[in-house]
């Protein structure tokens, strides 16, 4: 593909997720099935795309003063301008009068003459004279969530709860590329298996220190690996593989997993079972469902039984203390992974992540009595925010004065996560700078085996009585 047509492509992506809030990774994905692009155009379409929408609002302010009536402006009149500048900025591999020469032919073919000329005086007027200091931001939440390219709200909300030097951590490291993981399939393979498998065919690859089962890889496509094509591996973030790892599942067990789509942490449960037992996997539609029996097809695995349902009534379908294991992984507002989607900063709203906090309480609710006595329940979410996780449980135990968090979770994770700042009675938040994972938040929840109240005590006297009756 020729780079101004590479642009261009990247540039239609751009304005239908400014304008549309279209997804841009399915967008991405589109243009890369349609186009045949090749892996090189691949990785530059990605890095322009990507790197211009998690840049966004920092790449606002730098345009802004070299522009007079922005308001007059088309929108991708605007996306061209802010992907030229993070290239210019950003981006070492192409020289920028080679950006600025690819931008004003773009707007030449897209507008008129009059467009191109003022992108090329905007683009050259900022070559020449340099653009303005994000240090001239005098408040420093403004300044971190501009240079960061964050809402303001959400960095506040941030600061609020985990204070300025934590989220300042956050925000900066949710500009950076994260290194991608897979999680071996061990019913098929070792790790020290495939890591040798990887490292003979020139994979620059390391075993997760968080996660048993995961492998980093630095250099090398996974994707078109034979062991990822047999079945021997998943792409997983390390954070996800904790939820497997620490549920605490074994062979022949009873699983429910309430919201499995797409099926990565149904199927790693399913693989610990080593193919014994079942993971009972439920999601809201049948779309999502075949994802998830899709991918348990693909990497061999037996014991998995799917569903569609909304898991807030799956007291309709199952008996109380059915399972010996329940994983709710909940719909959350994912700001955890804006690393890798970075629409998902721009989109979320505050009153969001109080509804889905609200239907987050409800699940937690309505699969708990699903759980056998003496049986382990892990929550889990892709989100940083107190009130959609530690604020979840808090409000459960209230409820409940017969669960607890169960204090074996916190001694079984891996050590180097026990000191961290995220660890508060209620589970781990893991920050993406922890350990360069996605922001994530996870714990275990049992029954008291020490609980008796006055109600436990009518009910057996009650029982007595009928008993003796
Ligand atoms: C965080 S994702 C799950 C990711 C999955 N556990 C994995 O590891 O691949 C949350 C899922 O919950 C589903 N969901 C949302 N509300 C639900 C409900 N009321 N009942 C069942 N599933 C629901 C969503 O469709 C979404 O697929």
């Amino acid at each position: 593909m020729s780079n101004e047509a590479l642009r261009e492509t990247a540039l239609e992506i751009l304005t239908r997720v400014g304008e549309n809030n279209s997804f841009s990774h399915l967008l991405m994905n589109q243009a890369i099935e349609k186009k045949g692009l090749a892996h090189r155009d691949t990785g530059l379409l990605t890095e322009i795309v990507y790197g211009t929408l998690q840049r966004k609002v920092g790449l606002q302010y730098l345009v802004a003063p070299f522009i007079v009536k922005q308001k007059k402006l088309k929108p991708w009149v605007l996306w061209l301008l802010y992907m030229s500048v993070y290239q210019m900025k950003y981006l070492d591999r192409v020289p920028d009068h080679a950006v600025i020469h690819e931008a004003v032919e773009i707007a030449k073919k897209k507008g008129h003459k009059g467009i191109a000329s003022m992108v090329n005086g905007v683009l050259r007027s900022m070559q020449r004279n340099g653009t303005r200091s994000f240090e001239e931001i005098e408040d420093p939440i403004e300044r971190l969530a501009t240079e960061t390219s964050h809402p303001l709200w959400m960095v506040k909300r941030w600061v609020d709860m985990y204070g300025l030097e934590e989220t300042k951590a956050m925000c900066f490291t949710n500009l950076e590329t994260k290194s991608m993981s897979v999680r071996v399939n061990t019913t098929k393979y070792t790790r020290s298996e495939i890591i040798e498998r990887l490292t003979e065919d020139e994979f620059d690859v390391e075993p997760s220190s968080l996660a048993n089962d995961g492998i980093l890889i630095f250099k090398g496509n996974i994707l078109k690996h034979e062991l990822f094509r047999n079945g021997g591996l998943t792409i997983q973030d390390e954070s996800s593989m904790l939820v497997g790892q620490h549920i605490g599942v074994s062979k022949g067990m009873e699983v429910l997993d309430a919201c499995s789509a797409p099926g990565g942490k149904t199927t790693h449960m399913a693989e610990y079972m080593d193919n014994e037992g079942n993971v009972t996997a439920y999601d809201l539609h049948e779309k999502k469902v075949r994802l998830v029996k899709q991918k348990a097809e693909q990497l061999g695995l037996t014991n998995v039984t799917t569903g569609a349902a909304d898991s807030r009534a799956l007291r309709d379908k199952h008996d109380d203390h059915t399972f010996d294991r329940i994983l709710l992984d909940a719909p959350c507002s994912g700001l955890g992974v804006v690393r890798g989607k970075p629409d998902i900063k721009y989109s979320k709203s505050e009153e969001d992540i109080k509804t889905l906090s609200r239907i987050q309480r409800e699940l937690l609710e309505s699969v708990s009595p699903l759980l056998k006595e003496d049986g382990k329940l892990m929550y889990s979410t892709c989100t940083v925010d107190v009130q959609e996780n530690e604020q979840v449980i808090q409000s459960f135990l209230q409820d409940h004065p017969e669960w607890e968090v169960d204090a074996a979770f916190f001694e079984e994770l891996p050590e180097e996560t026990k000191e961290l700042p995220g660890v508060s009675p209620f589970g781990l938040q893991l920050f993406p700078q922890d350990f360069d994972t996605d922001g994530f938040f996870l714990t275990r929840l049992k029954r008291r085996s020490d609980f008796h109240d006055g109600s436990n005590e009518a009910r057996e006297h009650t029982s007595n009585e009928t008993t003796k009756a």
